[in-house]
């Protein structure tokens, strides 16, 4: 739902959303209607029942899904969501997303998405454990190093990934460090995956200010979503000199004109599980933080938050999509043409994904790199794609968004040519 709830005339589904940038893409690319189809349709699609008894003795059912978008550039990956608002569409879309955002880094991996719909602060850490090794369980057959590795995404963590990596390893009978990443560091994670996104976002936002001759050094940026990515992304925008004047969750966010100390904010959110009553700071309301005047904008929440209704009211120069399709279609368009620049998802969050790709890397050699070296060459890999969008922006004279998902899905068109999957004649 959008922060603000107005009713609007938007398709908010967020396949639609994802099949129209496609649709776009495809006419920019001038791609012909047989690729498009096999670059729109999911390969796999994968729904299981996960049945728990409560705590309390009670028997409930939750479900969950797996989708695996396109996989011919490598292994399925991606993210695991635990929400409330998770659907076999919502997963579609964003299993979709992935495999455009992999191929705009160069890394050699296909799309995937999975999540179970259900609300995971209302279950006990004993509950959840359970519900995560069941969901591994029925996945087992579709998931392994060189086929499927999930990660963290909202309401999962390194602990979920730990779980999920002992089941599965439980399953062959030996530890398979490259079946899931994000995972804790004792059990093959990666130096620096922790706040992977969050830098990722942070050197989208340096890069951006640094073509219009800015730094971090006195920018005002407001961060809506305080979780991995939101306290990650803020923590080192704030740490270059940037001042982060408000943050949100979705209980509610805190505001203080001279900016907020977020490493002490984590500390304390962290305990109190709220951002309210943090001192020195004045509660805001979660669509108010959004319309706050700032440069940047950070979106680290989820989908549908900037909306044709609200778009005209939104004051940054700069917004960083660190969340998944935070902006709808109708919305950037009414940014973009307003002057801002919207740093799109599938290079802005990339940096999660990057320094899955590394672990994995380190997971399969048995070799554990130091954390400067992972920073190195996340740096390299987000840099270097934040240029070539630039370039295929201005060269085409496009958004920055379908730039990136031009620059994307043309590497998987190429590669479903060369694989032989698909040939020009077959039109
Ligand atoms: N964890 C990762 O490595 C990656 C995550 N992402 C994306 O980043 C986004 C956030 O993911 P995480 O930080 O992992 O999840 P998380 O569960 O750790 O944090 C999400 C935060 O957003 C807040 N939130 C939810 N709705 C809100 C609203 N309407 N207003 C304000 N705050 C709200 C929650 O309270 C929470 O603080 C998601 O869209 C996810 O797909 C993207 C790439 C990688
Ligand atoms: O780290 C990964 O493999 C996936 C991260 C993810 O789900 C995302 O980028 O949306």
């Amino acid at each position: 739902m959008p922060s603000k709830e107005v009713p609007s005339s938007e398709n908010l589904c967020p396949l639609e959303q994802a099949n129209s940038y496609l649709r776009q893409a495809v006419k920019e690319l001038n791609i012909n209607k047989g690729l498009a189809e096999i670059l729109s349709s999911p390969s796999k699609v994968i729904t299981v029942s996960i049945p728990i008894k409560r705590d309390n003795g009670e028997v409930e059912v939750l479900t969950g899904h797996r989708v695996q978008h396109n996989g011919v550039l490598g292994p399925y990956k991606g993210g695991t969501r635990f929400h409330p608002m998770v659907t076999i569409r919502e997963v579609s879309a964003l299993a979709m997303l992935m495999t455009w955002k992999c191929a705009l880094m160069g890394i050699p991996y296909g799309g995937a998405k999975g999540g179970i719909t259900m609300d995971p602060k209302l279950y006990s850490v004993k509950e959840l454990e359970t519900i995560t090794r069941r969901y591994t369980s029925e996945l087992i057959k579709d998931i392994g190093p060189l086929v499927d590795i999930p990660a963290p995404d909202m309401g999962t963590s390194a602990r979920e990934m730990g779980w999920m990596m002992d089941t599965y390893s439980t399953n062959q009978g030996y530890a398979v460090m490259g079946v899931v990443t994000g995972k804790p560091l004792s059990i093959g994670g990666s130096l620096g995956r922790d706040m992977a996104t969050g830098r990722g976002t942070m050197l989208t936002v340096r890069e951006a200010l640094a073509d219009v001759n800015r730094s971090f050094e006195g920018t005002r940026i407001v961060v809506q979503g305080f979780g991995n990515v939101g306290a990650a992304a803020a923590i080192l925008m704030q740490n270059a000199g940037a001042k982060i004047v408000a943050v949100s969750r979705s209980s509610g966010g805190v505001f203080a004109e001279n900016g907020l100390d977020v490493s002490a904010l984590k500390a304390y959110a962290d305990n109190n599980r709220s951002l309210a009553g943090f001192p020195q700071a004045k509660p805001i309301s979660n669509a108010e933080i959004l319309t706050l005047p700032c440069d940047v904008l950070v979106l680290a929440a989820m989908e549908n938050q900037i909306t044709e209704e609200n778009a005209h009211e939104i004051q940054a120069n700069i917004i960083a999509e660190a969340a998944n399709g935070p902006i709808t279609l109708n919305a950037s368009k009414i940014l973009e043409d307003g002057g801002a620049t919207v740093l799109p998802d599938i290079l802005a969050n990339a940096g999660g994904v990057v320094v899955s790709y590394l672990e994995w890397v380190q997971g399969l050699s048995y070799l554990f790199w130091e954390e400067e070296k992972v920073n190195q060459e996340l740096e390299r890999i987000i840099v270097n794609a934040y240029r070539k969008v630039i370039h295929q922006s201005k060269e085409r004279g496009i958004s920055l968004r379908l730039a990136s998902y031009t620059l994307g899905i043309d590497r998987v068109a190429k590669a479903l040519v060369d694989r032989g999957l698909y040939s020009h004649q077959n039109t």
